[in-house]
């Protein structure tokens, strides 16, 4: 069965893509979500955060205390690689194991970061979706009702746009210039016939 990985920059609307290939009864895992869920879920990743982190990395009920942890990571590219090396290897372990119980023509997994992790090695085809900068920042400032310098600290700790165009399989403009659902239902097509 083939996966289709989903990337693009923080706002570009990977999350609000990978909901109408949903609609099309396709199944999605969402990567951000996933991870969140195994730094829980994991006994011994948690433990690896909270001993390299501190404790407050989580709260006394055992959930993540993810603004602490953002407010690290975010505003230093070290600490951020730390905390994508105890991540990353579970959930894609995890988007591994989802894929393999899955019935379906094709399945999406949507993750802000595929290129800069070894993701795309285990995907069979990528979509970015694309939306200029300040789209981006601006649609995240409302979802979040975070302020631009949060937003902006993000984006710099990701792969360059045009960078994830080139790389990426196919490009889904969601830029409010053209309509996504076409562009979606063209891909559709396009991977029932893979
Ligand atoms: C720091 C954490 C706890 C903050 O959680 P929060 O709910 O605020 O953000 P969330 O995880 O929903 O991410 C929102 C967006 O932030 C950006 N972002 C998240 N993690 C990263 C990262 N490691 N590098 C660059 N951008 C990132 C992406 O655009 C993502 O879509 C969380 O982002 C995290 O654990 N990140 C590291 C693991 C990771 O890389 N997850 C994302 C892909 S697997
Ligand atoms: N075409 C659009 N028109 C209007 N609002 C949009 C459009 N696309 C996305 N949005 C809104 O912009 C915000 C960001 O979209 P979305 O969450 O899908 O992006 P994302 O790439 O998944 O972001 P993140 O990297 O933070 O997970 C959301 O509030 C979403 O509802």
């Amino acid at each position: 069965m083939r996966i289709i990985g989903i990337t693009g920059g923080i706002g570009s609307g990977k999350t609000t893509v990978a909901k109408i290939f949903a609609l099309l009864g396709i199944p999605v895992f969402y990567a951000d979500e996933a991870a969140k869920d195994i730094m829980v879920r994991d006994q011994e990743l948690a433990s690896r955060i909270r001993g390299h982190f501190g404790e407050a990395a989580y709260f006394p009920d055992g959930t993540l205390n993810r603004k602490f942890i953002a407010d690290i990571v975010f505003a230093d590219k070290e600490q951020l690689a730390i905390l994508n090396s105890f991540v990353h290897p579970a959930t894609i372990r995890d988007s591994e194991q989802w894929a393999s119980r899955q019935n379906a023509p094709y399945v999406i997994k949507e993750a802000a970061l595929m290129f800069e992790t070894e993701s795309f090695h285990h995907v069979d085809k990528v979509i970015t979706v694309y939306a200029p900068e300040a789209l981006r920042i601006r649609r995240v400032m409302q979802r979040d009702n975070t302020d631009r310098n949060a937003v902006i600290a993000r984006m710099h700790k990701q792969l360059d746009e045009q960078i994830k165009r080139k790389l990426a399989d196919y490009v889904i403009y969601n830029d409010e210039q053209q309509l996504v659902i076409p562009q979606v239902l063209e891909l559709h097509k396009t991977f029932l016939a893979l």
